[in-house]
């Protein structure tokens, strides 16, 4: 295989991952959706409903002045109610991803899912509606009266060619944006990618071939927009489950498959692919044969974009040739063509200047900006939730990944001046950079950082104990975390326990991969036993003692496999308290030299995560103690990707109200401001005023520049008191807390922790663990 156009090609050893970021089981999935309150939607009110007063207010007879005011002034329905920020996601479940025709009700998985994503990644509201009919006028009049109570409206999953005839009457019917995502969404995403495809591989898209497979909503869309970018019709081929759409064929035609038949003596896919410069895949597994890859032309661009599984996988086109750009629309490879990069975004633009539709200028101006997003480097404080590992433009990265959070900041700015420039933003944007600053500033980075330790660990693979293996819901983490490809896990336990266990469970511990250890089975023991003795014989330890400390206790066993190099991190703690589990540790593995061991806790809510300091160790801090908490807890929150805001937290804020405890917390900011640290720091101050913009304007003098996103507390009883009503009251989810400062990679989880908690956990210590 030659590489003479080759600008640049897939390095060999960059293969891909093999599809094993997301292997999960079908019960996995199942599990996930009825956990809790079955799916993933639920809707909470924006404003107090506490008091009579509250209840007139929004109720009658309050909620009459906004009615009047809307209808003496429909714009006002923006100012009064949630349409300006309410996307509906409407199907009828013709075409759920690549799975077919399977109704209304089984779509609403997906929808809500996609509901979820318009939150999550742009927040935007979103609700979804499943309407359960084929017929398209009877679709058409369930969705055209709906237009007041949304800013905008997501077509999803409608086949073709339904779906042609819904949008384009719903864009005519209804003055806001009707957005057919499986069409515009993916034509956007995949225009993207092609054009770095084409700059890597040195093409001029006038004379550059192309092969698509599918003819539907996603199919004929994508090669619509290719050709308004240039692509010259007769070298774009269309393909289906018929073979090629060519220029006289009558099965399986309609008007919008007719509109790009080509003139040709090819009939079938094989045929059309032979010398293709690119594939787009918008069809079914499977669709792409190894001969079909093999035909194409030097350096071909395959995009197989069929859900949930591609066309063809990336490993076997490399297995058959090393020049190919290859991108599916899987999270789990490389190049992840998928809409979730487009519709959160063009609807957060479209919606911000009350857009009455997404016209072309706006499909156009998204993936141009997503398109370059991905020829920019990637600066430092997106490379840290990267965990350093920074993207480079490339065959592998022609794309930006979903969670990339300058998507939030670029594309919507896009959009809305598109939006703008071409007179449909029915209230626009003055100026647009601080718009720009103020997208950048709904972004929370937990996700990507949550995302980068996975990758890393996942490429780093490490060797987890989880001490407690004869414990069910050890096993179902343990289990978790090895298929989800975290690393290797270990369990410590007596073996006919563990298996016994298991097979109650339906585990096949076996078929999984995971290794079991005992003192018994260990060649190891009696170095064990000799390394903690070393450490322990003058504080009042016989080497007796240390022998039955490995022989009988899991802790001091799973801890001495860590010191010695025998397992890269330790999970333990749901069989004995947290202080003891603690205890057992330090017995066997010291602080790291210049740190102080402490607990941090993550609380991600409403949109913001706030580290809470010390939730583990230390009861009592003195100022000193505090100053060095404060230090660890700024390192973590860094790590994770977060430039620390550090405030020091009390019942008083800067002397107003103050007493012996607040003059504590007075004295550990003195020490901080000696040691010259290279955080933003402050205090002492109450926990309101470190989290409200607001209120931290009533002391101009502070050196915090924005809300404090590290909290660290008077003592222990605080952290931990706060870190649990921030969950029971404020619904946050709590994770942690992480130990830090230790030599080695050890988590300690609560009692009560579930298989999930402890899997994050072991992911935490296997992530120290590649530091
Ligand atoms: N990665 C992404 O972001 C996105 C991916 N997709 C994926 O694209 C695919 C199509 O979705 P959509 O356009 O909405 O669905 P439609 O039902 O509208 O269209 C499906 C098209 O694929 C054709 N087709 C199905 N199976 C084959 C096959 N084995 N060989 C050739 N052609 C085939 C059909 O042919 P015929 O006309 O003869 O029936 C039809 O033209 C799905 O797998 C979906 O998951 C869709 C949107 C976004
Ligand atoms: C991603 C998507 O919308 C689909 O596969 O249908
Ligand atoms: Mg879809």
């Amino acid at each position: 295989m030659t590489n003479d156009k080759t600008t640049q090609k897939p390095q060999s050893g960059q293969k891909p991952q093999a599809g094993k970021g997301t292997s999960l089981t079908e019960q996995e999935a199942l599990d996930f959706h009825s956990r809790g309150r079955p799916g993933k939607l639920e809707i909470t009110p924006t404003k107090p409903m506490a008091t009579q007063r509250d209840l007139s207010l929004a109720y009658s007879p309050g909620v009459a002045v906004p009615v009047k005011a809307i209808a003496e002034d429909p714009a006002k329905a923006y100012d009064y109610t949630s349409k300006g920020n309410m996307v509906a996601v409407i199907s009828n479940g013709t075409a759920i991803l690549g799975l077919g025709n399977l109704g209304a009700l089984a779509s609403k998985p997906v929808m809500e899912g996609k509901s979820v994503l318009f939150k999550r990644f742009a927040d935007v509201d979103s609700i979804d509606l499943e309407v359960d009919t084929t017929d398209v006028e009877e679709f058409i009049n369930s969705v055209r009266y709906l237009g007041p109570s949304f800013g905008g409206i997501n077509l999803e999953d409608i086949k073709a060619p339904e779906c042609f005839v819904i949008e384009s009457r719903l864009r005519e019917l209804m003055n806001i944006p009707v957005f057919h995502d499986d069409q515009h969404g993916t034509a956007i995403i995949a225009a993207a990618g092609m054009i770095n495809a084409l700059h890597l591989t040195g093409r001029d898209l006038k004379s550059t071939k192309m092969v698509c497979n599918g003819a539907g909503a996603a199919g004929i869309a994508c090669i619509e927009l290719v050709k308004a970018m240039g692509f010259a019709s007769e070298n774009v081929t269309l393909c289906d489950t018929k073979g090629v759409v060519w220029q006289g064929r009558t099965e399986g035609m309609n008007q919008w498959k007719s509109a790009h038949a080509v003139k040709t003596d090819k009939r079938t896919l094989a045929e059309a692919m032979e010398g293709a410069d690119i594939f787009f895949g918008v069809s079914a597994k499977g669709a792409l044969t190894e001969d079909m890859v093999r035909s194409m032309a030097d350096n071909p661009i395959i995009f197989a974009m069929a859900n949930p599984d591609p066309e063809i996988t990336p490993e076997e086109v490399a297995a058959i040739r090393s020049d190919a750009i290859v991108a599916t629309g899987r999270s789990d490879y490389p190049n992840q063509v998928n809409n979730v990069l487009g519709f959160p975004y063009i609807f957060r633009g479209a919606l911000d200047v009350r857009a009455t539709t997404i016209n072309d200028a706006m499909k156009v101006a998204a993936a141009n900006a997503l398109a370059e997003l991905a020829r920019t480097d990637v600066p430092d404080d997106v490379a840290a939730a990267y965990q350093g590992n920074r993207p480079r433009f490339g065959p592998n990265y022609i794309i930006p990944v979903p969670f990339d959070p300058r998507l939030l900041s670029t594309i919507p700015v896009a959009v809305a001046k598109a939006a703008m420039d071409s007179g449909v933003a029915g209230k626009p944007i003055e100026d647009l950079d601080a718009y720009a600053r103020s997208l950048a500033a709904r972004r929370d980075p937990i996700a990507s950082t949550m995302t980068g330790i996975y990758d890393r660990i996942r490429r780093h693979t490490k060797r987890v104990i989880f001490a407690e293996g004869e414990e069910p819901q050890i096993i179902r983490a343990a289990v978790s975390f090895t298929s989800q490809g975290l690393g290797k896990a270990i369990l410590l336990g007596r073996e006919d326990r563990i298996r016994e266990t298991a097979e109650q469970a339906g585990i096949d511990l076996g078929k999984i991969g995971i290794e079991i250890t005992n003192a018994r089975l260990s060649k190891r023991t009696s170095e064990y036993a000799d390394y903690l003795y070393e450490k322990l014989q003058r504080k009042g330890y016989l080497f007796r003692d240390c022998q039955r400390m490995i022989n009988n206790d899991r802790n001091h066993f799973a801890a001495c496999m860590v010191a010695m190099g025998d397992a890269d991190g330790m999970v333990t703690g749901v069989t004995r308290n947290y202080a003891t589990s603690i205890e057992d540790v330090r017995r066997v593995i010291d602080v790291k030299p210049g740190h102080r061991m402490i607990g941090v806790s993550l609380a991600l809510c409403r949109g913001r995560t706030v580290f809470i300091a010390d939730t583990a160790v230390h009861e009592q801090p003195t100022a000193e103690e505090l100053a060095d908490i404060a230090v660890e807890a700024a390192n973590v929150a860094r790590r994770m990707g977060y430039v620390p805001r550090v405030a020091m937290l009390a019942y008083s804020t800067f002397g107003h109200m103050s007493g012996a405890r607040s003059e504590k917390i007075q004295e550990a900011v003195r020490i901080l401001e000696k040691r010259h640290v290279d955080f933003e720091f402050d205090g002492e101050m109450s926990a309101d005023v470190a989290l409200n913009g607001k209120l931290m304007e009533s002391y101009p003098f502070t050196r915090l520049t924005g809300p404090a996103n590290v909290l660290v507390m008077p003592d222990y009883h605080a952290a931990s008191i706060a870190a649990d009503m921030l969950q029971e009251l404020g619904g946050a989810t709590l994770i942690g807390p992480l130990l830090t400062g230790l030599d080695k990679a050890v988590q300690i989880v609560p009692l009560s922790a579930k298989d999930s908690d402890i899997a994050n956990m072991a992911a935490f210590a296997a992530y120290a663990a590649t530091n």
